[in-house]
């Protein structure tokens, strides 16, 4: 079944006089349960493209359809509506800086406005399921690049999505919390049916975790392909610094 699908997208920025087509007409099927890489150099147009799937940006032409419903044509308030089925995260994790982990993620539920009881339950369901129950208390200030990452996850999947849109997710953290991370989303999709959009240029992510790829230059998508699901397997058993380093095969390494 198709979730989203773009249907001839663009977009066109001006600055300063001068007029730039980031996203050439794109047409794209995203079916649910996927994990759908777009990756391609900088300047590709794949955080713009990523953007126009919720309307972050609005195309200058064609159609967006969540689950058939064209979210161009619908009102300030639908559209509020639908895109709390799509929850998005970023490179630089967004969060708020004034308020506790708790109060980052109980943001999303209070802009919904959900009752505050039911608010409590969710929010520390969400911060459990991303392993940060005892970090409720604890400001982002507090914690490492890979643990505000779990926030903005945990925020994004407060008010239950259907679809998770992520931008360059993992480029401001280290190879091991990447995994760590990776893992998390792989477990989002199986356990909880999300379906995932990764915009990313490092071709370990999309090796690692997708099922389907975009491939992005110049505003267009030049090519399109899918890779096989790795059922029940995690990314990859941690492996130390010497490992990584030297390799897995490890006998000439040893010498
Ligand atoms: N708000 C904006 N105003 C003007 N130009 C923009 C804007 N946002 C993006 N662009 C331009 O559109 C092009 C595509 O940008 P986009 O961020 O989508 O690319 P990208 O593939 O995600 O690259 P990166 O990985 O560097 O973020 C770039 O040339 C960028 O400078």
């Amino acid at each position: 079944m198709v979730i989203l699908s773009l249907q001839k997208v663009s977009k066109t920025y001006t600055a300063q006089g001068q007029t730039f087509q980031a996203v050439l007409p794109v047409s794209m099927e995203i079916e649910t349960g996927g994990i759908y890489g777009i990756i391609g150099t900088s300047g590709a147009g794949k955080s713009t493209l990523l953007r126009l799937m919720n309307l972050l940006e609005r195309p200058d032409s064609g159609h967006v359809l969540l689950e058939g419903r064209d979210l161009m044509t619908m009102s300030e308030r639908e559209l509020r509506e639908a895109r709390r089925s799509m929850g998005m995260i970023f490179q630089q994790f967004n969060l708020v800086h004034n308020r506790t982990v708790h109060g980052n993620v109980a943001s999303a539920l209070e802009l919904a406005r959900t009752p505050k009881r039911d608010r409590e339950r969710r929010v520390m369901e969400v911060l459990s399921f991303v392993g940060l129950e005892d970090k409720a208390k604890q400001y982002p200030a507090q914690l490492s690049g890979g643990q505000k990452q779990r926030v903005a996850i945990a925020r994004a999947l407060a008010s239950s999505p259907k679809l998770l849109l992520c931008d360059e997710p993992t480029s401001a953290l280290d190879p091991q919390t990447t995994e760590d991370l990776l893992n998390v989303l792989m477990h989002i999709n199986r356990t909880l049916g999300v379906t995932i959009v990764i915009v990313t240029h490092e071709l370990e992510v999309v090796r690692q975790i997708c099922t389907h790829v975009s491939v992005m230059e110049m505003g267009e998508v030049i090519d399109t392909f899918d890779l096989p699901k790795r059922e029940g397997e995690s990314v990859r058993p941690k492996l130390s610094y010497r490992e990584q380093i030297l390799g897995t095969v490890g006998k000439e390494a040893e010498l």
